[in-house]
């Protein structure tokens, strides 16, 4: 990290003294004090005479006046701008019903692009700077960003980089040449999957977090850099300051091999070093200034990224990782947990731009209702009322990007009337996954409050059927309430437990699974998340997703003519929520495989995580992070199911975790009994399996239920039989009838009272029923004798 650029390029000669100014210069920059010079001649030198002007000159100037100049130097990316006429490719609409049935005549659409009002500049401007406002209310990121971070970082810095430039462009029509930057700008790192075309962007991004020599414009990460210092100062130079120029560039090599020497010593001197036992004692009992945990994060990852060398005798890696996501929890606001289960995902600095990017609102996005408008005219309607927008990118043609409204976005004529969706970009993403086809019949199995029921109902022309259930009879009416605003007419509301479905209504053409999840991917919205999840909540969310991955291909119709597809979806970024999860749907429905998204950018799935491994198909899954695409954290999985028969899944681990993915053996057709109630609607339908496979799940159910009730504050009580308990109860029974029997009858009584307790289950809650059960049948039976 710090010293990273300013390594000699140089070869190494012989080693050179090291000039007292040279010492005082590196000292300075990594701001130890000064060092005890070497006695000198009285005299001072030309060159000490120069840098005693340099320095008192360095003084007077305002430090960050000059950094201001060099950041913006530093990136001068094309502004966005909200509709331009080269951008008539994005605005085709998907789906849309045209009125001729084919695609936008472009010429046709450019007419149209020119009559569009341009917003005004005004707009614009307010925009930037709302944008800069954010920045700056935000220290923390500004201070922590270009720390670690590569592209993220300066993108951050490139908003405020935006703005200078924009008061130099002439209107929007200077963006007009620059589509690509405007892409790059709004899903960074898309470019890079999706089509490589942006490349000149990213290199630019690159250059810059690889440019040693420029400053950095919010924290100086580089303790050697001061080039900047240097700069400036020939206009004013005097003739004594010309020789003294002259004698620092014959000393040019010897001060880098002198920094180069003295870097060892000084990083010797300032080696970091974990706090103690008692000083972490000690921060337990006070607040941590922020500034100082910040500090130690940053040290930290300076040690991890050149363990060796700088790493503290006797520390191993773990420790140090250990404290850095203490210390990131603290920073963030999460809970030590979560931000452990989060951190892993990532190497450690794009961790660090993942929870930057949660500190930073993602766009708002609304869906275009395609059974009501087209994209373009509701894009003019609203432009028409001053909302500054424009297309959310060329994967979607129906996603408008809203930047700035003088209107509620969530109020407007055209919202009322049901001519869009807020809906965030990410959330398209599954239903363009799942691409229903007309005429098909789908089911949205956890719905509400409907924002992919109803594109999936505007992708099928209101044609075919949608089922939208949701489990939550309160979301339901949310959802009723958006379906009758975008018209969807081809759509039921339905309020059951998903893993009913198979048994109430299979046979599905397509089915998606938008599970009940953390929410890990959407902390920019809601911030709770941080630190309300527990263990407890994750293992619960497993057991429930896991169940209905299985019910929604249990629903599906493997023999589909145009589908037989099951799409499952999150929002959350933990592993324990996806690839497990599919990971478990494929061992466990070995009648289902993974198939390609048909989503072009996102990365891959994990195929293996932490020690286990996962089914290699798994790479054909793809998530979705906020720091990489802009969009709120998801996943997204697709499954073709081959056959409406399970065969043989292959037995999970003696822990029932399924960890690792074994590869299924030649599956045999198992014979099953089938569900009279599935019958009503599907006729070969698949033979459905409702729940987890009680051998290999039992504990993974009983630790998620125990730990949901302790949660509660109910503590299961363990299942063993009290002896005495037991036995007091015996002869309690025992007692019972002497009173109204007689001798025979107490003695066969008696009898079976201690037969029926030994049969017993357990001896507390349970074991009443059975008993109390069992010791009347024997009376009536003995009454009944008599
Ligand atoms: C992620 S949200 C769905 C969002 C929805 N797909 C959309 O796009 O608007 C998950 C939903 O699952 C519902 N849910 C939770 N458990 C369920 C279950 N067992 N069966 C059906 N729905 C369930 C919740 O009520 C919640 O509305």
């Amino acid at each position: 990290m710090g010293s990273r650029g300013h390594q000699s390029k140089k070869k190494q000669g012989d080693p050179r003294p090291i000039s007292d100014h040279v010492l005082a210069r590196i000292a300075e920059k990594r701001g130890l004090p000064p060092p005890i010079p070497t006695p000198k001649e009285d005299k001072p030198s030309k060159r000490d005479l120069k840098r005693s002007r340099q320095s008192e000159q360095a003084k007077k100037q305002p430090a960050p006046a000059k950094k201001q100049q060099v950041e913006i130097k530093k990136k001068a990316p094309a502004p966005k701008k909200p509709v331009t006429s080269k951008e008539g490719a994005l605005w085709d609409d998907e789906g849309v019903e045209s009125d001729d049935g084919e695609g936008i005549d472009e010429a046709e659409f450019e007419d149209e692009e020119d009559e569009l009002p341009e917003p005004p500049k005004k707009k614009l401007q307010q925009q930037q700077s709302k944008k800069e406002q954010i920045t700056v209310s935000k220290p923390k990121n500004l201070m922590l960003a270009p720390k670690f971070m590569g592209k993220g970082a300066l993108d951050n810095s490139s908003d405020v980089e935006e703005d200078e430039d924009d008061e130099e462009v002439e209107g929007l029509d200077a963006l007009e040449e620059d589509e690509d930057s405007m892409d790059a700008d709004e899903f960074d790192g898309e470019s890079d999957e999706m089509d490589g075309e942006d490349e000149d962007d990213d290199d630019e991004f690159e250059d810059i977090d690889e440019d040693d020599d420029a400053p950095n414009p919010k924290i100086n990460l580089d303790f050697n850099s001061d080039d900047e210092d240097d700069e400036g100062t020939d206009e004013d130079e005097m003739e004594i300051e010309r020789e003294a120029r002259e004698q620092d560039r014959e000393n040019e090599e010897l001060e880098e091999l002198g920094e180069e020497e003295l870097k060892t010593n000084i990083d010797q001197r300032e080696k970091f070093t974990l706090p103690s036992g008692q000083e972490i004692e000690k921060s337990a009992l006070q607040t941590e200034d922020l500034q100082l945990v910040l500090t130690r994060i940053q040290e930290v990852v300076r040690v991890l990224n050149n363990f060796r060398e700088l790493k503290e005798e006797g520390r191993s890696r773990s420790e140090y990782v250990e404290q850095l996501c203490k210390d990131l929890a603290m920073y963030y606001g999460y809970n030590e947990y979560l931000m452990e289960k989060l951190f892993h995902l990532f190497p450690i600095s794009e961790a660090i731009e993942f929870f930057e990017a949660n500190e930073v609102q993602r766009p708002v996005v609304i869906r275009t209702n395609t059974l009501k408008t087209r994209r373009r005219d509701l894009a003019q309607a609203l432009i028409n009322r001053g909302v500054n927008l424009e297309p959310v990118g060329k994967w979607s043609k129906v996603g408008l990007q809203i930047f700035d409204s003088p209107v509620p976005i969530g109020a407007t004529p055209e919202y009322l009337a049901g001519h869009y969706m807020l809906q965030a970009a990410s959330s398209f993403l599954p239903v363009v996954s799942l691409a229903p086809q007309e005429n098909e019949r789908v089911l949205d199995m956890c719905s509400a409050p409907g924002g992919k029921t109803t594109y999936i109902a505007a992708l099928l022309k209101n044609t075919g059927s949608v089922f939208a259930n949701d489990a939550n009879k309160d979301r339901c009416k949310a959802l009723m309430a958006n379906i009758h605003r975008l018209g969807a007419k081809n759509t039921v509301v339905c309020n059951y437990d998903g893993k009913e479905f198979p048994a109430l209504i299979g046979g599905f053409d397509r089915v998606l699974l938008d599970a009940p999840c953390s929410g890990t991917g959407v902390i920019s919205k809601d911030p709770a998340v941080k630190i309300n999840k527990s263990d407890a909540d994750f293992n619960f969310l497993a057991q429930i997703q896991r169940e209905l991955i299985l019910a929604a291909i249990d629903s599906v119709d493997a023999n589909s003519a145009t589908g037989g597809y099951i799409v499952y979806s999150t929002c959350s970024v933990t592993v324990e929520e996806n690839e497990d999860v599919v990971n478990y749907a494929l061992k466990k429905r070995p009648n289902v495989k993974l198939v390609p998204t048909g989503l072009d950018f996102g990365k891959e799935g994990f195929v293996s995580y932490r020690g286990r491994s996962f089914h290699p198909t798994l790479n054909l899954t793809r998530r979705y992070y906020p720091h990489t695409y802009n969009m709120d954290g998801f996943y997204v999985s697709k499954f073709k199911k081959m056959s409406n028969k399970i065969p043989e899944a292959p037995k999970t681990d003696d822990d029932g975790n399924d960890d690792d993915y074994e590869s299924a053996p030649v599956p045999s057709p198992k014979k099953k009994k089938t569900k009279a109630a599935t019958a009503a609607a599907s006729k070969a339908k698949p033979e459905p399996e409702l729940t987890l496979d009680n051998d290999d799940d039992s504990d993974l159910i009983q630790a998620a239920e125990a730990k949901r009730l302790k949660k509660k504050g109910i503590k299961i009580q363990p299942k063993k039989v009290d002896a005495a308990a037991e036995k007091a109860e015996a002869t309690a029974a025992a007692k019972l009838p002497k009173k109204k029997v007689n001798r025979l009858e107490k003695r066969e009584a008696k009898k079976e009272a201690f037969k029926s307790l030994k049969e017993a289950p357990s001896a507390q809650s349970e074991a009443g029923k059975p008993r109390k059960k069992a010791m009347g049948e024997t009376l009536e039976e003995l009454r009944g004798a008599n």
